[in-house]
C-alpha cells in the first residue's frame, strides 16, 4: 500500500471566511473517458461515463452528512473532487469556501480526510512517527501536537500499539491511527470514505463513539460516506442518497427508514427452544424461526417501536442468551426510494 502524503502547506492564505458553508456543490458533474471493445471489430471506442451528474448539496458548518448510495453510484468521485483530488467536468464546488483543486494545500490544513481503502500513514515507520510527520506538515507546535495526540490516544485507545509500525498493526488498530491521523490538526471538516469496513462490531463502536465525542467537543462538520446504515444512525443527523450519480434522497435521518418502510432485524438466540411464534408488539413481525427452535428473527420498523422497548417484550415471554441488530443495507434502502416512494427533501 503506498502511503499518501499529505502536501507540505504553504501560509494560510485569508479569505476563506468562516461563514462559508462547509460544502457547495452546485449541478457538479465528473465523467470519465473509458475505452470499449466496439462490437464485431478489435478496434477500441472512446465513451464517456458520468459518474456524477449534477449534484447540488449545500452542507452547513457543525452539520454532519451521511452520503450513501450503491457499488458506482458516483460517491468516491463527489470525495475525490471535494477533497481537490479530481477536477469537475462542470458545475462548481467550494469547500469551506475554497476551490478545492487550485487551492488544494491550504485545504489540506483545514479539512481531515479517511479513505477506508487506502493508507496516509507510513507503513514502514512506528504509528508514532507518521504523527510526528503530519505535526511537522501541518505546523503543529511540540506542544498542540502532544496534547491532540494525548487526546487521541487516549480516545482511540492508540496506546498499545504506538510504537508499532504500522504494517504490523490489525485492520482495526490502522483504522483508529488513520482517524488520529486525519484529526490530528483539528480539522474543521472531515471527510470520511468507509471508515468501519471490514471492522468487528467492537471496533466499530468503539470508532464511532469517539467520533461522536470528538464532534461534540469540537463542532466539526462530518461528510460520511459508509455502506453501513448504522454509521449513518449514530453519526448523522442528515441522509444524502445518491443513485446514478444523481441526488436521490436529502433529508433529515429522523423517519427516513420508517417512511421507505425498511425494517430492522433483531436476531435472538433463546436459552431454551421454542417453535411457536413469540407475541409482538405492534410493528414488529416474526420471520420464520430456525429449525432448533434457538433462533428466531423479529424484523421491526416504525418510529414508535424502539430495539429495547421489542426487547423487553420479548424477555418477558422468553429467556434471550444472546442478540444482535442489524440494519437495513444501503441497497435495500435505494431499491425503496426507486419502488415509488417519492424522494424528495422531508
Ligand atoms: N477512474 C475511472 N475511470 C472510469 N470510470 C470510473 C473511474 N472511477 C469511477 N468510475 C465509474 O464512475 C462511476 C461512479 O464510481 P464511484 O467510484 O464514484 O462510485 P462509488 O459510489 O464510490 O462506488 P463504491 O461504493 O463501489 O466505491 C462508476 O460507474 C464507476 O465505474
Amino acid at each position: 500500500m503506498t502511503p499518501h502524503r499529505t502536501p507540505s502547506v504553504p501560509e494560510t492564505a485569508p479569505g476563506a471566511g468562516e461563514a462559508s458553508p462547509a460544502l457547495e456543490l452546485r449541478r457538479l458533474r465528473r465523467d470519465y473517458a473509458v475505452r470499449t471493445a466496439a462490437p464485431g471489430t478489435r478496434r477500441r471506442r472512446r465513451q464517456l461515463v458520468r459518474a456524477v451528474d449534477e449534484i447540488s448539496l449545500r452542507v452547513d458548518r457543525g452539520e454532519a452528512v451521511g452520503f450513501v448510495g450503491a457499488n458506482g453510484a458516483g460517491k468516491s468521485t463527489t470525495i475525490k473532487m471535494i477533497t481537490g483530488i479530481l477536477q469537475p467536468t462542470a458545475g462548481s464546488l467550494r469547500v469551506l469556501g475554497r476551490v478545492p483543486v487550485p487551492e488544494r494545500r491550504r485545504l489540506a490544513r483545514e479539512i481531515g480526510v479517511v479513505f477506508g481503502q487506502r493508507s496516509q500513514l507510513w507503513w514502514d515507520l512506528p504509528l508514532r512517527d507518521s504523527y510526528r510527520i503530519l505535526g511537522a506538515m501541518h505546523r503543529l507546535t511540540d506542544r498542540a501536537l502532544a496534547a491532540r495526540l494525548d487526546r487521541l490516544v487516549d480516545g482511540l485507545d492508540l496506546g498499545g500499539f504506538l510504537d508499532r509500525p504500522v504494517r504490523q498493526l490489525s485492520l482495526g488498530q490502522r483504522m483508529r491511527g488513520e482517524v488520529a491521523a486525519a484529526l490530528l490538526h483539528s480539522p474543521a471538516l472531515v471527510v470520511l470514505d468507509e471508515p468501519t469496513i471490514g471492522l468487528d462490531m467492537v471496533s466499530k463502536e468503539g470508532l464511532r463513539r469517539f467520533l461522536r465525542e470528538d464532534r461534540a467537543e469540537r463542532g466539526t462538520t462530518l461528510f460520511l460516506t459508509t455502506h453501513d446504515m448504522g454509521d449513518v444512525e449514530r453519526l448523522c443527523a442528515r441522509i444524502v442518497v445518491v443513485d446514478s450519480g444523481q441526488v436521490a434522497f436529502d433529508g433529515a435521518l429522523t423517519g427516513f427508514r420508517e417512511r421507505l418502510g425498511a425494517p430492522r432485524e433483531l436476531v435472538l438466540d433463546l436459552a431454551a427452544p421454542r417453535t411457536a411464534p413469540l407475541v409482538l408488539p405492534e410493528g414488529a413481525r416474526a420471520l420464520p424461526i430456525e429449525a432448533d427452535g434457538i433462533r428466531h428473527r423479529i424484523a421491526f420498523s416504525g418510529a414508535e417501536l424502539t430495539a429495547p422497548a421489542l426487547l423487553t417484550a420479548v424477555s418477558a415471554q422468553v429467556e434471550v442468551q444472546d442478540l444482535a441488530l442489524t440494519e437495513p443495507s444501503v441497497e435495500d434502502l435505494v431499491r425503496r426510494l426507486h419502488a415509488g416512494r417519492r424522494p424528495g427533501r422531508m
